[in-house]
């Protein structure tokens, strides 16, 4: 079924594809929804027009996934570790193969530009790829006891996982989320974004094809009803979030009624500190990378760029010239580098933040391409802020928007990039290896990117400080995430007993 939208796609141009099979996944088919009453509809971000409705499931259908994940649990958690890699690496083989059409559907439904699409596809395959090559190494430890005894620990998965999703990285976040959960030998209960619920589906049916057993990754639709369902099934044993700071604290809260394991993907607003004796060119593009991906809505964006104040001027002047030179427009075009932003509403609170009486440099405009199609698409023009306006500095924007500020000290700057309550991401750009090293110790931040900027390989642990939350995707450390311990104790020798 999924194969007819992804046949529609190589032909797709902006403005033409609808989505009309069912979006559900379980049982190893897609599943038209109970009732269609409570149906939404879901936007093209490029042009505004329809793309699909989105059907959310109650109570009965999220009860049917989970009874049909954990029936695939049964069965996938029995398999060896090498025969579970063997069916993950076919997965992301058929990625890798439908690369294209799945990076063109996500960038109908998403908005962003297909440059970028491409890349977020194949960072979904890599980790599947890589978490197929933990599935044969996990392993528990032998521990020798007094007396020929001993202890053994066993690495077992933790049964039906649930994630659930943002709109701004909809494929990859299902990848990043299903693949340590499947490698360890769980089954994953997927619910993506309202707003972006076309290719959660598309991963389902390839791992059906790939060969894992019906249910194992499920798929059901909905907002914050379905997720609440999610959170409170007591079949459910871990709920892995991607998503704002206050939808978070209640997964937590939900979760905690039946002390389900969480882990927390949350907001940021991180610094970004550009010393002056940076290179200069290097730290402009970091800039740029470390704002404007996917319209500027990527949680780790460092969003708060520190600049030392004898380098301001010529920051200034290059960021400014590179940020008016983006190419704004049809996200499907190769040359475009900037698509639209999600919806209409996040369009008007993101010019909203911009127009608080901060100091604009460039930018912040709604942006109304030529091409007619796109005339109601949700386009603004990248933004740089001169400024300390302390609504723009202090909450995330979730846009196209750079607050540049001056600093004097590196001492002065920590304490101010430390000044959040946020802690997803920090960089640092210097020649100085010592304060660069200095500088990521001190930055309270789950990760601390030196000389660059947003470059995220699967190979390296992902995830926040503070109110960004807890818990990593990516990296070998996820496993842990997706595992329990068992120990098993063992007598060699009669039994003393105090009785
Ligand atoms: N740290 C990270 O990896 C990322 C964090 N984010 C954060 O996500 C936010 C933007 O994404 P949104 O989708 O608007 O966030 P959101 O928090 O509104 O929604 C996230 C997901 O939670 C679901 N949800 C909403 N209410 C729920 C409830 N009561 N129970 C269970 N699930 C519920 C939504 O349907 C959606 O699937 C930004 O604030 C951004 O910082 C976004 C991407 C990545
Ligand atoms: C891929 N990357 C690093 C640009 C963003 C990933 C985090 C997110 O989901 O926002």
């Amino acid at each position: 079924m999924a194969q007819s939208t992804l046949d529609s796609m190589p032909g797709a141009s902006t403005g033409t594809v609808v989505v009309t099979e069912p979006l559900n996944f379980w049982g190893g088919k897609r599943v038209k929804p109970r009732e269609e009453k409570n149906a939404e509809p879901v936007f093209e971000p490029a042009t505004g027009r329809v793309l699909c409705q989105m059907v959310p499931c109650g109570a009965e259908e999220v009860d049917e996934a989970i009874q049909s994940a954990y029936a695939a649990y049964q069965k996938w958690s029995k398999m060896a570790g090498m025969e579970r890699a063997r069916v993950m690496l076919e997965a992301a083989r058929i990625i890798r193969e439908r690369r294209e059409k799945i990076a063109k559907l996500e960038v109908i439904n998403n908005g962003k530009s297909i440059t970028e699409a491409l890349v977020d596809i194949d960072i979904a395959w890599q980790s599947i790829e890589y978490y197929a090559g933990l599935a044969g190494t996990l392993a528990g430890q032998h521990i020798q006891l007094p007396g020929g005894a001993f202890a053994y620990t066993r690495r077992e998965p933790l049964g039906v996982c649930v994630g659930i999703g943002a709109w701004n990285y909809p494929f990859q976040i299902a990848s990043w989320k299903s693949a340590p959960a499947l490698a360890c030998g769980n089954a994953m209960v997927f619910k993506p974004s309202p707003m972006t619920p076309v290719t959660a589906v598309i991963l389902a049916e390839i791992y059906k094809e790939a060969g894992v057993p019906d249910g194992l990754f499920c798929v059901v639709q909905g907002g914050a009803e379905t997720g609440s369902l999610l959170c409170h099934h007591p079949k459910v044993a871990k709920v892995s979030f991607t998503g704002s700071v206050p939808t978070g604290k209640k997964v937590m809260e939900m979760s905690a009624k039946s002390v389900k394991q969480v882990t927390l993907e949350l907001g940021g607003k991180s610094p970004l500190i550009i010393f002056k004796d940076c290179e200069l060119e290097n730290a402009v593009k970091g800039a740029l990378m470390a704002n404007f991906l996917t319209q500027g809505e990527v949680c780790c964006n460092g969003t708060r760029v520190f600049v030392q104040r004898e380098i301001m001027p010529q920051f200034l002047e290059e960021v400014v010239k590179r940020t008016k030179a983006i190419p704004v427009g049809d996200p499907l075009l190769e040359s475009t580098r900037m698509g639209a932003l999600i919806s209409k509403p996040h369009l008007e609170k993101v010019l909203g933040f911009v127009s608080q009486g901060a100091r604009v440099l460039c930018g912040g405009d709604p942006f109304v391409p030529s091409d007619p199609k796109l005339k109601g698409g949700y386009f603004m023009s990248p933004c740089v802020l001169g400024t300390d306006d302390m609504t723009c500095v202090k909450e995330e924007i979730f846009g196209p928007v750079m607050s540049v500020l001056p600093f004097d000290t590196e001492e002065e700057v920590i304490q101010r990039a430390n000044n959040t309550t946020f802690g997803l991401a920090s960089g640092v750009f210097t020649r100085d290896i010592s304060r660069a090293h200095r500088v990521a110790e001190n930055l309270e931040a789950g990760t601390c990117f030196i000389n660059n900027y947003n470059i995220s390989p699967v190979e390296v642990p992902f995830g926040g400080y503070k109110m960004s939350g807890f818990g990593r995707e990516n990296g070998q450390v996820t496993i842990e995430y997706y595992s329990q311990l068992k120990t098993v104790v063992v007598e060699m020798g009669d039994v003393e007993s105090l009785f």
